[in-house]
């Protein structure tokens, strides 16, 4: 072993000057221990404890990082993790699966999920270290670390940049609305470009620069309440939409407004009263029906976030933060039930891939959608820092994995992160398909195939042979995992060749 290794934080988060113990030496040898075979006795010997620690909810013994975020802040965090854009691409998933089937697929992705999260705290107990690249690392050295690290990376920067694209195109619209500006002619606060580093400098970067996840719980616990207005909101305009609705686009044209807002090419055709187009249907499959998976995992991703928000907790064990888990994953699955149930039921056959656009046809000048355009607006902003949380550490992982915690290098990923996706947002708009690909790679690496496999590697054969229950749940779990990926990534090419892109999970 390097005498730097003796100072690491293998988690990448850093203790202040002096406040280093001797656990952290504990961890360095456990870390040398995965390469060394000799050493496998007395790695052994530290997992047992842990897992014996977790199991007896006694003391607990992490000894990677003192976590100071209490139960429900962690719950906040995991539940704004979760929450994201994904939300706004349900009721479309809806109308291309029909009620009874969508909640059948709803039900299994969000089971998944938990199960996969119990899959990854059951390694990194084992491990010792919670963080995702340090279970690669333990389960196959140095490449499962560097996959672990891109697949967080890539799928987090995802995430972001669609998180920024909505700023770019709703933010504007909003502006406009709110203040009544007929005819744009180039103002700056109505170029969604300008807002984008705006919002990326005011209210990111600072979030962002936060030592640790466990401060964000209250803007975290805000951002809900704000997809909790969306929520409201949904719910109110199905009793107040008739079906079939008027397009606002069509509606001036027929009355020779000049309207600022672009018709759709494709037109609403004006359907009457008692159109099948205005029946839900229970069970419908067509050709977007195939997305619906992808929408759905993409919508519970969460599993960057996860050991990062672990590490923070404040006397943790296994099952608290499972019951973290699995209570953000229920408390997500019925809000996502709701929004896809009543974003169908009010516009049935005519909901579109983002739910918004949708309410924008009806009346974009409505104060009700103005407000809620908003509010999600502020809830997805408010995800980019926890999202961002991960890739840092994935960063310090893979770049400077001997390294006590140093600000400047701290602010310098932060700042170097945000621009490359302000970039991207800004100068590349039509890499959203690319990030259709993205998402259908890095999210089943990161819900099924890395868990299932770190799992089987890194839990002693001694304590669950190969041939045991949970094992081969798990080899079923990661051969699901790549089952959906191809799946996801042949509709993906599919679609592209046949020239009728919807952009999968990318929203
Ligand atoms: N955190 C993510 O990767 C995506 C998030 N689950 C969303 O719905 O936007």
């Amino acid at each position: 072993m390097e005498p730097a290794e003796m100072n690491t934080i293998p988690n990448g988060k850093g203790h202040e000057a002096g406040e280093e113990t001797t656990a952290t030496a504990i961890k360095s040898q456990s870390g040398d221990a995965a390469q060394t075979p000799g050493n496998a006795e007395a790695n052994l010997a530290e997992s047992s404890e842990f897992l014996s620690n977790a199991d007896d909810k006694k003391t607990p013994r992490f000894t990677d990082f003192e976590g100071k975020t209490s139960f429900g802040m962690s719950i906040f965090n995991l539940g704004n993790a979760i929450m994201g854009s994904g939300i706004l691409g349900l009721a479309y998933a809806m109308a291309n699966t029909g009620i009874v089937l969508f909640i059948i697929l709803l039900t299994a992705v969000a089971g998944l999920s938990s199960y996969s999260i119990h899959l990854l705290l059951k390694s990194s107990g084992v491990v010792g270290i919670r963080a995702y690249e340090q279970l690669g690392y333990r389960a196959f050295g140095t490449p499962g670390k560097m996959a672990a690290g891109i697949a967080i990376t890539l799928q987090n920067i995802g995430a972001m940049s669609s998180y920024l694209y909505i700023v770019k195109y709703e933010f504007p619209l909003v502006i406009q609305a709110f203040l009544k500006v007929d005819n744009p002619s180039g103002e700056w606060y109505l170029n969604g470009n300008y807002l984008v580093v705006i919002v990326s400098c005011s209210v990111i970067l600072p979030l962002a620069l936060m030592k640790q996840l466990g401060y964000l719980g209250y803007t975290s616990g805000f951002s809900l309440s704000c997809m909790v207005f969306f929520l409201i909101a949904v719910i109110y305009k199905t009793f107040q939409v008739k079906c079939p609705f008027d397009d606002y686009a069509h509606n001036r044209t027929v009355l020779g407004f000049n309207t600022s807002v672009a018709a759709d090419p494709g037109g609403v055709a004006m359907t009457p009263e008692g159109d099948p187009a205005c029946t839900p249907r229970l069970f419908n499959l067509n050709s977007q029906t195939a997305y619906t998976v992808p929408i759905l995992a993409f919508a519970f991703v969460c599993h960057p976030e996860v050991l990062p928000i672990y590490t923070e907790l404040r006397n943790p064990t296994k099952t608290k933060m499972q019951h973290i888990s699995n209570i953000s994953i229920g408390v997500m699955y019925i809000m996502y039930l709701l929004a896809a149930l009543f974003g169908y039921l009010t516009f049935i056959d005519k909901v579109e891939a983002e739910l918004l656009h949708t309410y924008s046809r009806i009346d974009p000048y409505d104060t009700l959608i103005l407000c809620v355009r908003l509010a999600v607006l502020t809830a997805v902003t408010l995800t980019v820092p926890i999202v961002l949380f991960p890739v840092r550490r994935a960063i310090q992982q893979l770049f400077f994995p001997n390294k006590t915690f140093w600000w400047p290098r701290h602010i310098a990923i932060a700042v170097t992160l945000l621009t490359i996706i302000n970039l991207l947002v800004i100068f590349a708009p039509n890499i959203l398909g690319i990030f259709g690909v993205i998402g259908a790679t890095s999210a089943p690496c990161l819900i099924f195939i890395f868990p299932a496999v770190f799992y089987i590697r890194i839990v002693p054969k001694e304590e669950e042979p190969m041939r045991s229950a949970p094992k081969i749940l798990a080899a079923c779990f990661a051969f699901l995992g790549v089952l959906f990926m191809v799946m996801s990534l042949g509709f993906i090419i599919i679609d592209w060749t046949s020239g009728t892109s919807k952009g999968s999970s990318g929203h």
